[in-house]
Order: structure tokens, then sequence, then C-alpha cells
């Protein structure tokens, strides 16, 4: 099978068994395809039948090893038959890609308490349930990697001040994990996405879509990043590797969170003659 033009062994994940969450679409759905390109059998879970097919058969179209089961990770009592469905199908689990989450654009002070509850039980338990049940039913025996999908927070997250509570509780939840999980041979790590072009995108109010496209140009790069790119990172951590990294975060954002008024975005000079000077040949 192609691997996507990976730069990665095209047998790194030979025997290995992958959970994507959310692997139906967008990030999911790359990082699953990049998986079993490489070798992986990859089970993927979202709550949406019809998506999870049409992912099965373009994965299955490009010769790879996938299994879905319809799950939504914030009820624990179907992610811990997740785990066992894996159990029985494949015997074991290696690496857990929690990526599955989502939120809606909404300024605080309008957000429903119905709307918090639903961004928080997605992003935050959704997540924890994911690791707790991986941990419990396969890790802990045989160790295993997590790479937890979180978002670029670190400047607060205005307009979506319940996912940026969540996301900032993930990476924390990261660095712990990473700790207590680490004497079982398990290694735990994020990746923050800053804006990607993803199909998720264009789930948002078209009115906000705007907004959204001049934000992904608010980096370094000048532009959103792909879904390639972030399914690279997810890869490289899960992989022997990173056999030496556990409890970080890997920003794949274009430089957007380390912003920097003296250095603006878009190759905008705050001291154009500065500049000019020392450009000279
Ligand atoms: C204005 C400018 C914005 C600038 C922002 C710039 C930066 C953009 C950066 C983007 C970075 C991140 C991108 C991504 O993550 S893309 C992937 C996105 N994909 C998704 O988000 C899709 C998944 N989302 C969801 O499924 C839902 O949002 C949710 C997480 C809430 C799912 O929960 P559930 O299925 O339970 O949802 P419900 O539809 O039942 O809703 C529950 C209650 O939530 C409130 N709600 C839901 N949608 C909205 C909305 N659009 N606006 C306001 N409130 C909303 C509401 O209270 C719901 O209850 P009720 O329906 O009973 O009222
Ligand atoms: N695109 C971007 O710019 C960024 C994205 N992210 C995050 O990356 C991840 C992937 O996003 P992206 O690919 O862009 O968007 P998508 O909306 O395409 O992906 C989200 C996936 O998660 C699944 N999902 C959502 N809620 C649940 C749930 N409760 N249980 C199980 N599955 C669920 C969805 O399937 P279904 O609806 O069928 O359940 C969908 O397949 C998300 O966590 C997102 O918030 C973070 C930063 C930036």
């Amino acid at each position: 099978m192609s691997a996507l033009n990976s730069i990665f062994s095209p047998a790194l994940f030979k025997d290995k068994n992958v959970l994507v969450t959310g692997g139906g679409s967008g990030l999911g759905l790359r990082a699953a395809r990049e998986f079993a390109a490489l070798g992986a059998t990859v089970f993927i879970c979202g709550r949406t039948q019809e998506k999870l097919d049409r992912a099965v058969k373009a994965i299955h179209g490009e010769g790879g090893r996938v299994e879905s089961v319809v799950c939504d990770i914030r009820d624990r009592d179907a992610v811990v038959e997740l785990m066992q469905t894996v159990s029985d199908q494949a015997g074991k689990l290696d690496i857990l890609i929690n990526n599955a989450g989502g939120q809606f654009p909404a300024p605080a002070e309008t957000i429903s308490a119905k709307g918090w509850q639903a961004v928080i039980d997605t992003n935050l338990t959704g997540t924890f349930n994911v690791m707790q049940a991986a941990f419990n039913k396969h890790f802990r025996k045989k160790g295993g990697a997590v790479v937890n999908v979180i978002a670029d927070m670190w400047q607060g997250f205005p307009m979506m001040a319940h996912t940026g509570a969540a996301r900032a509780a993930v990476d924390n939840l990261t660095k712990t994990l990473a700790n207590e999980w680490g004497r079982h041979g398990v290694r735990v790590n994020a990746v923050a996405p800053g804006i990607i072009r993803t199909s998720g995108l264009e789930t948002y109010d078209p009115a906000v879509r705007p907004m959204i496209e001049e934000a992904g140009k608010q980096n370094q790069a000048a532009r959103m990043g792909t879904e390639a790119e972030v399914a690279a990172a997810l890869v490289f951590l899960a992989s022997p590797a990173a056999a030496y990294i556990t409890g970080a975060t890997l920003r794949i954002d274009g430089g957007q969170s380390i912003f920097h008024p003296l250095y603006p975005p878009n190759g905008e000079r705050v001291w154009p003659a500065f500049d000019d000077e020392n450009e000279k040949p």
C-alpha cells in the first residue's frame, strides 16, 4: 500500500494496533490513513456510522487494515466496551490517538449550561474516559503510547472559553498521566494544532468562517496548517523515534502561540528601516 508520501519507514507500525478516536473525518481520518499506510491495524470510532463507513471505505481503498466502532467518548460504559471490542478483534492495543473533540464559537457570557457541559464532557471527560479505559484494559500490562490532540490555548481562547479550559486541562492530564503510567511503559504526549484546514472547520456557521480564514493567517507561515502536518507529528510521537519523549505537548501552529509584537505574522515589520539596513547585500 502507498505511504501517502510519508517520510516514515513503510513497516513502522507492522503488528501494531492503533485506536484513533474521531477517526471518521478530518485530522483523525488523515492520521488513521497514515497509520494504516505504515502497516498498523487501525480502529476508528465516532458517533456517526455513515462517517465511519466512508472512512473505512477510503482506507480499504488504499489497502489498509481498519475496523470501525460507533462510540460516544462521553459514555464511559461505551468506551469500556470499545476497549473490549479492540481486545476481541485484535488482542491488544499499542497506540491511542485521542483526537475526537469539538466545540462551537460563542462569547463566554452567552454559553448556556448545556453548551458548556457538552464541550467539557467531550473534550476533557471524554478524552480522560478513553485514556483510563485503554490503560486498564491494555496498557497497564504491556505498555503503550498515547497522543492527545488539544489546541492552541496558551494565550487564552477567545470565543471558545469552554474548549480553552478543557484543552488546558488535557495538557495538564498529559503530564500527570505520563508520570503515573511511566513505570508501566506508557508514554503520554499531546499535540496542539493551531488552525488546520479540515472538514471540521466547515461545521462552523458560515458567518464566522471569514474570521477563521483571517485568524488562520496569523502565524509565521501566514497560512493554515494541513491535516498531513498534524498527522506527521502524531505518527512521530507514537513511534519508537519518540521513545524518550513523554509528558510533552508539541505545538503545530506555524508559531501562532509564540506571537511577539515586535515580529508580527505575515512578514510585517515593526522596524522596517532597521531590517532594510540588515538586508543590504
Ligand atoms: C467568531 C470568531 C471565532 C474565531 C475563532 C477563531 C479560532 C478558530 C480556531 C478553530 C480551532 C479549532 C477548530 C476545531 O476544533 S475544528 C473541529 C470542529 N468540529 C467540531 O467542533 C464538531 C463537533 N462539535 C460538536 O459536536 C458540538 O459543538 C458539541 C461539542 C457541542 C457537541 O455536543 P452535542 O452533540 O451534545 O451537541 P448538541 O448539538 O446537542 O448541543 C448541546 C448544547 O450545546 C450548545 N450549542 C451547541 N452548538 C451551539 C452553537 N453553535 N452555538 C451556541 N450553542 C451551541 C447548546 O446549548 C446545545 O444545547 P441545546 O441545543 O439544547 O440548546
Ligand atoms: N481543525 C482545527 O483547526 C483544529 C482542530 N482541533 C481538534 O482536532 C480534533 C479533530 O478535529 P477536526 O478533524 O478538525 O474536526 P472534525 O470535526 O472533522 O473531527 C472531529 C471528530 O471527532 C468526532 N467526535 C466528536 N465528538 C465525539 C464524541 N463525543 N465521541 C466520539 N467522537 C466524537 C467526530 O465524529 P462524530 O461527529 O461522528 O462523532 C469527528 O470525526 C478535534 O478534537 C478538534 O477540536 C484542535 C485545534 C485546531
